[in-house]
């Protein structure tokens, strides 16, 4: 019991010891509410004697989730670490238990953005859409919004449905919104494929209609931890309350300050309400800061503060002083960068591992001047956002491989049935989606089936599909390493990429064989192939991370959760940092509750950064405003500001903030109302546009309805005064 209590403060010994109930923690960054949790999973191991069966710790990402499954091994020394995981990857989970409630089979998909976009293919050729009517990522938001939002109870139809009646529905749609929003889902009720948002309404359906299972995994769970729960969204939440409504074990960890999810459906309210929610509620506040230099904490502090929607809480430094934070200005991007480098370089003459560096950024598109000056200088560095692992070409081709051994769907078959070369392209393809059409079937029954046609003469068919009937033999003997090395090797995928000579590509292979290793010794006995396929999917940036002595690039979201010895936070402009797309003050506020988390994931030293010239769309680069939320005299400037970059910033700054303040109030009408406007005339709300913070208003004397600012000048009309 020595080492799980060990070295904990006062508020992790009691978050930690205290099993029953409903507990909440309020916690700072870097106050260790990583190391409680991991903790108090042992104590109920080891002390208590829970079963790590009868535990869910929900973390935020499949990365966090290795981490505590690491730091819980090494306190309890066993090798089952209960369910540890995602909100989605615990679905998948139960989904495989228990989906043959809504008549599915176990084998069914997990589907990732790349597959998605596979079918999305599949429908603008059938249906002659292009890229001009909506992008791939636009159809996702839009799909994405359509089952969150607009038709939330889309999966009823979606399990009801047959394919074929899908289908029709589908080819009656006229619209685009329509035909690809139904033109998915019977592409993937086809392959029984679910998506991140299927997961959890599928879960949530299931629990609805089959009491009994419900309540065996209520009574399963005797334990529940959820972290980052200042992010957790609504569905997120209604599935917590039903999984601890036996036992009525929870605990829950959060940030209010680290929120920063907002945008995708997160609310802090769940945090801050939660003692209203649930009966006895004991809060526990965890502020002690062990991360960071008493510098580093005082910036932090000192920036969160100037949000106005918050608990006021102050951040307290418990290690010795540090250097300071040092704020540099840069005439363009190229001299940032520059200058970046070379205080990387300065460091790593001081000792300090490659390794141990991170630069921080608010979008992707960032990272493109450093690495061009990292490139000429010559600093190794890794790029943590950029193609994720998982959706590297080579790494879907292997994945696709196993999957179409274990489900012969026609995303894996698209994909590899021609990789390496078959002789099985256009054309054929053509002949077998018509086939498979016609006669309601897979493209790889299809191919069973019309194999010994002339069409498929001269061509290595009967060699694939021999393939595909061996392996699918070996499925129950061998473990899924070996059938993946087995899989590479006898398909001639390996070979080609021999051939191609590119070692990068073969060295994330024998990543992608190290992460199904790890997978096996994780799982044990359920190490099954479907279970891999179904998890593999959930998986993102960073989960397969190399140990290289590199820098660390990544965006301030992929950071979030970890901690570094050096970071350097670049673009810190107004624009880029805070962004442009803010437009109300409860945005501004989270773009600074990003920025806090970008500061204080640095532990012994923090550079910010900027660069003057002009954003994407012409206008002047300022100072961030965050950059001028902390005191001046917490911060080491490297050099003086032009007074009049100064006046200018500050001006610039203070009209947005009026701006933004116009905005806090709301919108002052509804759908429906009838309005005036001094020049346009009277006209109705047709609609409310929040992202934009626009009305739309179709106005009497104009036949389309039109956005309308909600800083223009509108009266209510005399009518419903
Ligand atoms: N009681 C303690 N004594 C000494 N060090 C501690 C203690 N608790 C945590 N730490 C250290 O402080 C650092 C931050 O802890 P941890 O990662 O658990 O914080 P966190 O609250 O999850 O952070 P964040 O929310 O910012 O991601 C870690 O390096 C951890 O080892």
């Amino acid at each position: 019991m020595d080492n799980i209590l060990d070295g904990l403060n006062t508020e992790q010994l009691q978050a930690v010891t205290a099993t029953e109930g409903f507990y909440r923690v309020i916690a700072g960054a870097g106050s260790g509410k990583t190391r409680a949790l991991s903790h108090r999973f042992a104590y109920l191991v080891s002390e208590i004697g829970a079963l790590p069966s009868g535990i869910l710790c929900v973390t935020f990402t499949n990365k966090a989730a290795a981490e505590m499954k690491k730091r819980i091994r090494a306190l309890t020394g066993d090798n089952d670490t209960g369910y540890i995981s995602t909100f989605h990857s615990f679905c998948v989970s139960v989904l495989q238990e228990d989906i043959s409630a809504v008549q599915y089979p176990k084998s069914f998909l997990v589907l990732d953005n790349a597959d998605i976009d596979a079918m999305l293919k599949l429908i603008y050729e059938e249906r002659g859409l292009t890229l001009r009517d909506m992008t791939f990522g636009k159809a996702r938001d839009m799909i994405e919004m359509r089952k969150l939002v607009k038709d939330p109870e889309y999966y009823e139809l979606m399990i009801a449905m047959t394919p074929e009646a899908l289908q029709e529905k589908y080819l009656n749609a006229a619209a685009a919104d329509d035909i690809i929003f139904w033109g998915y889902l019977y592409q993937e009720k086809k392959c029984f494929g679910l998506d991140y948002n299927d997961l959890i309404k599928y879960v949530l359906h299931i629990f609805d209609i089959d009491a009994a299972i419900r309540l065996k995994w209520q009574q399963r769970l005797e334990y529940i931890m959820i972290d980052e729960f200042q992010d957790i969204d609504a569905l997120q939440y209604r599935l917590m309350r039903v999984l601890c409504d036996y036992h009525k074990n929870l605990f829950i960890v959060g940030d209010p300050d680290q929120t920063i999810y907002t945008w995708r459906g997160a609310s802090v309210r769940y945090l801050l309400e939660f003692d209203k929610e649930f009966s006895n509620v004991r809060t526990i506040m965890m502020m002690r800061n062990y991360r960071s230099t008493p510098q580093i904490v005082a910036a932090a502090n000192a920036l969160i503060a100037a949000n106005k929607i918050r608990v006021d809480k102050d951040l307290i430094p418990t290690l010795p002083d540090g250097a300071p934070v040092v704020y540099h200005h840069a005439r363009t991007a190229g001299e940032e960068a520059l200058w970046i480098a070379h205080e990387i370089k300065d460091l790593a003459d001081r000792g300090a591992p490659l390794r141990d560096i991170t630069i921080l950024y608010r979008a992707h598109y960032l990272s493109r001047t450093l690495e061009e000056v990292f490139l000429r200088e010559e600093l190794p560095y890794t790029i943590f956002s950029g193609v994720q692992f998982f959706s590297r070409m080579e790494i879907k081709d292997a994945l696709s491989y196993l999957r179409l051994v274990s489900l012969r769907d026609d995303l894996s078959f698209l994909r590899v049935a021609n990789v390496p070369k078959r002789n099985l392209g256009q054309r054929r393809m053509k002949f077998l989606q018509d086939y498979a059409v016609q006669n309601s079937c897979t493209l790889y029954a299809a191919l069973e089936r019309t194999v010994d046609d002339d069409i498929f003469k001269n061509t290595k068919a009967k060699r694939l599909l021999a393939l595909v009937e061996r392996f699918s033999a070996l499925v129950s003997e061998l473990p899924v390493s070996e059938l993946l090395s087995k899989l590479l090797d006898e398909s001639g995928y390996e070979a080609l990429l021999r051939t191609e000579g590119s070692q990068e590509r073969l060295d994330n292979l024998a990543e992608l064989k190290q992460s199904v290793h790890d997978f096996e010794i994780n799982c044990g006995e359920e190490s099954t192939l479907e279970s891999y396929l179904a998890h593999v999917a959930l998986m993102t940036a960073g989960d397969a991370e190399s140990g290289k002595n590199a820098v660390k690039l990544m965006t301030v979201h992929t950071a979030k959760g970890l901690e570094f010895p050096y970071v350097f936070l670049c673009g810190l402009m107004e624009g880029v940092f805070p962004s442009k797309k803010v437009l109300t003050r409860e945005g501004m506020e989270e773009e600074r509750r990003l920025c806090f988390v970008a500061f204080t994931r640095a532990e012994k030293r923090l550079c910010l950064t900027d660069a003057e010239g002009r954003n994407l769309d012409g206008s002047y680069r300022y100072p961030s405003r965050f950059i001028f939320n902390v005191d001046r005299a917490l911060l080491t400037y490297t050099g003086e500001l032009d007074p009049r970059l100064v006046s200018d910033t500050r001006l610039m700054i203070e009209s947005n903030e009026k701006m933004l303040e116009l905005t806090a109030a709301g919108p002052s009408f509804g759908p429906g109302d009838r309005v005036v406007h001094s020049i346009m005339g009277s006209g109705e709300i047709v609609d409310i546009d929040r992202d934009k913070n626009a009305y739309l208003v179709k106005f009497d004397s104009i036949p389309t309805p039109r956005k309308i600012s909600m800083r223009a000048r509108l009266e209510r009309a005399p009518s419903q005064v």
